[in-house]
């Protein structure tokens, strides 16, 4: 089955995603997300100048050995777009292999390893109060897990909270970085509050998640898993960055709160140690920043070695794609842990129809051939691609920090 054409799509309904689109000389054809958010055009640019014009002519069936290709080919090894790109081929390849044999991607993996997915929601509030009322919303439509977010008195915006309640927050919400400004020891003293009242309002079965979001030293992190081990964390998210693995061992002499970290790694070299040393709990890949599935895998299957488990990155960032071909994987991977989930507007949802539905707090990746997700062409030419940034963050002094 020859590969006849590959092309990528840019659409921006609501937000820019980016997706490859391969078509065989059988008719067949898959789709991967390439969307690397705040840097969507470095991805298009990779794929149309250096990948896309090697891949015609080659038999869509051997992925193993078009991903070599493109891995140790390239010379230039790893980094966020040129896994990314790496990742979009990948998982089309996926989609047209499992076309082909007419079944659910997840039956090609190895087939179900459970029934459904437990997937984590996102409660925001500009205060306690207002996160609570959050969580209560999302217990109703009901989700098994939320992720706990509030802005800080004192700290005018904190990424990851929305800008009106019942809102979903964009991480890329400006032409240009918007400047945000940080303060850890608010942070610091605030934040376990929150834990504790969604802990009193809503009992002990509800699993609360928080994201950090890179913003705290080791130590500080440390500080943070202890004051909250009260109140019982499914996890603790990016609590420190991760360059340096080693830093990890820091914050696992002090707490017994369980850590994920991964959504900006690559490559399994990115989180060797982390897994290796059970520095951590979870790993959070993205399955499109991570070359795809036939890399994701190699992570999965080594974490599970070290009762490390998943739980992908999967803000409304990546694609329904990356949602589809992630929910096949997790369908499948017997180290699974738990899948993130910020639903998409319905202008993205109609771009990218899908198979993938929501119901009581999980997901099913559905029974279509291939991953399920396609994209409706003519619908996301209306909306043409529109720069957009992540924001930074600083210090009130004014030095660049994490964010
Ligand atoms: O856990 C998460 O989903 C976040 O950390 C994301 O909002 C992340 O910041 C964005 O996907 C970045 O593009
Ligand atoms: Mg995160």
């Amino acid at each position: 089955m020859k590969i006849v054409e590959a092309r990528v799509i840019v659409t921006c309904p609501g937000r820019n995603l980016v997706t490859l689109k391969i078509v065989t000389d059988e008719g067949i054809y898959g789709i991967g997300d390439a969307t690397l958010n705040g840097r969507e055009l470095a991805v298009v640019a990779y794929l149309e100048e250096h990948v896309l014009p090697a891949l015609i002519g080659r038999d869509a069936h051997r992925i193993e050995d078009i991903w070599q290709y493109l891995y140790r080919g390239a010379y230039w090894r790893r980094g966020p777009v040129t896994m990314t790109a790496i990742a979009a081929v990948d998982v089309a390849l996926w989609d047209i292999k499992a076309k082909a044999a007419n079944m659910p991607l997840y039956q090609l993996l190895g087939g179900k390893s459970r029934e459904r997915v437990m997937v984590y929601g996102h409660a925001t509030g500009k205060d306690i109060e207002g996160c609570l009322d959050e969580v209560a919303r999302h217990v109703e439509l009901g989700y098994k897990a939320v992720r706990v977010q509030c802005g800080v008195p004192g700290i005018a915006t904190t990424y990851g909270v929305a800008k009106r309640s019942g809102e979903r927050y964009e991480p890329a919400d400006s032409d240009l970085p918007a400047e945000h400004v940080w303060d850890t020891a608010k942070y610091l003293n605030y934040v376990p509050k929150l834990f504790a009242a969604v802990r009193e309002r809503f009992g002990d079965d509800l699993h609360i998640l928080h994201d950090v979001h890179h913003r705290l030293t080791p130590i500080e992190a440390g500080r943070l898993g202890k004051a909250v081990e009260p109140y019982n964390l499914f996890w603790l998210e990016d609590c420190t960055p991760a360059e340096n693995q080693q830093s990890f061992r820091l914050i696992r002499q002090h707490t017994t709160t369980p850590l994920a970290v991964g959504e900006v790694f690559n490559s399994i070299h990115d989180c060797r140690e982390l897994i290796q040393e059970q520095l951590i709990d979870y790993i959070r890949t993205t399955l499109v920043h991570a070359g795809g599935i036939t890399h994701v895998r190699r992570i999965a299957d080594f974490a599970a070695l070290f009762q490390v488990r998943t739980g992908f990155h999967g803000a409304t960032d990546l694609s329904p794609v990356c949602m589809g071909a992630a929910l096949h994987f997790d369908t499948w991977v017997p180290n699974f842990g738990i899948q993130e989930h910020m639903p998409h507007e319905a202008r993205i949802d109609e771009v990218f129809p899908h198979a993938y539905r929501f119901e009581d707090g999980h997901f099913t990746p559905g029974e279509t051939p291939g991953h399920g997700v396609d994209i409706d062409e003519d619908l996301a030419r209306q909306y043409p691609y529109k720069r957009a940034s992540l924001p930074v963050n600083r210090l009130e002094d004014g030095t660049l920090w994490h964010w």
